[in-house]
């Protein structure tokens, strides 16, 4: 008997096009998920329908139309490039999909698409290298809750966080370097997705230290496991040494702050205006929080902060392009997938006898 394993790629999502509707639609159903925006239901609908929806989608919808490819949304074309490239490498006892948490290709079309084609279980490979509630997170509950309702539920893994995986660094260093070697920066700034505060503050392992001027994010241990901002940096350290750049050459920081809530620090905004102030002329960006290209690296990145800087006195600014399909990125996820998927039905064929087999 072939015995099959679904591998499920998850990212974030995007909207179906540029039309104000359709961005609007797509936020609605982001916004509105209690581990993105983590108040009340009440409070949340307020703020979601009473504050965001009303201005927010056009300004979004205008974005995306300085990204938008023919193909469409970049983040869902370079998932669905990343797709096309594993199937040849996993073989054929390996089904590939590619769902988004948000809006289409849904994660109910993906599972049920892989169950279809008679996968006895499912790895889940999210699209996002460090751990938040806000993306891996509601993922897996969205994943479980799809197929719990169903009578028969095949195991489920996730192959969650690989922030300091060193497939997924050396992935990264070796799409960046040609890149950074290019473009010769005075500075490499990491800037990451940005997260409010409030998200530290409520792991089940109690509050990320930082926020009281402690040092929770400065390594990983079983007490900070979780931390998204301690993942970010420890992933910027990897990167760091496979680069190759010295501590005085290198900054963190985090991007993509919605609202007036306080979000985790140093912004990207801020970071910017004080290496630019600081003489730094020339300065590339890489956005480790990202293994494709989006909205928020390709307009928030390479078009809005690039214009900030150069009118701060910067020369020039370099987005990094992120692992999109890239040759590497594909063995790399290749390779950690490998490690979720187990003994594969040639090997497990000869322990089944006839009558085990059904
Ligand atoms: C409270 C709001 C948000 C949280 C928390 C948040 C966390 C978070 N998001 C990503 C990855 C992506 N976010 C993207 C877009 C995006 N993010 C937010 C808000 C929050 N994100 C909004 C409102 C948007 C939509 C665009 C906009 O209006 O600005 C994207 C890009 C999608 C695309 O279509 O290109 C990604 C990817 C991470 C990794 C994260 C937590 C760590
Ligand atoms: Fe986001
Ligand atoms: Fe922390």
């Amino acid at each position: 008997m072939e015995r099959k394993i679904g591998l499920l790629l998850v990212n974030l999502g995007t909207p179906d096009s540029t039309e104000v509707r359709d961005v609007r639609r797509y936020l609605r159903e982001f916004l509105m998920d209690p581990k993105v925006i983590n108040l009340p239901v009440v409070f949340r609908a307020m703020l979601v329908y009473g504050i965001i929806l009303p201005f927010r989608p056009k300004k979004s919808a205008a974005a995306y139309k300085e990204v938008w490819t023919p193909e469409g949304s970049p983040l869902l074309v370079h998932g669905q490039d990343l797709k096309t490239k594993l199937i040849p490498q996993l073989g054929d006892e390996i089904c590939v999909e590619l769902a988004m948490r948000y809006g289409n290709p849904s994660l109910e079309k993906g599972i049920e698409s892989l169950l279809s084609q008679g996968v006895e279980r499912i790895v889940v490979f999210p699209l996002y290298p460090q751990y938040a509630a806000a993306t891996t997170g509601s993922t897996v509950e969205k994943v479980f809750d799809i197929l719990a309702k169903r009578w028969n539920v095949p195991p489920v893994t996730i192959a969650s966080d690989y922030f300091d995986h060193p497939l997924f660094i050396d992935a990264f260093a070796k799409v960046a370097k040609p890149q950074i070697d290019e473009f010769k920066p005075d500075h490499v700034l990491l800037s990451y997705h940005g997260l409010p505060e409030s998200h530290v503050a409520n792991t089940d392992e109690g509050p990320c230290s930082y926020l009281k001027g402690g040092n929770c994010c400065d390594m990983i241990t079983a007490k900070n496991r979780y931390c998204y901002r301690a993942q970010c940096f420890a992933t910027s350290r990897a990167l760091a040494e496979a680069l190759g750049l010295k501590a005085d050459k290198h900054t963190v920081a985090f991007q993509s702050r919605l609202g007036r809530a306080e979000w985790i620090k140093p912004y990207t905004a801020d970071k910017v205006k004080e290496l630019a102030d600081r003489g730094v002329k020339r300065l590339a960006v890489m956005c480790p929080a990202f293994v494709a290209d989006c909205l928020e690296t390709l307009e928030e990145i390479g078009m809005g902060i690039r214009e900030d800087f150069k009118s701060y006195g910067g020369e020039d600014l370099r987005l990094v392009t992120s692992l999109n399909s890239e040759v590497v990125w594909v063995q790399a996820v290749t390779e950690i997938c490998r490690g979720y998927f187990g003994p594969q039905s040639s090997s497990l064929e000869p322990q089944l006898s006839t009558s085990q087999v059904h």
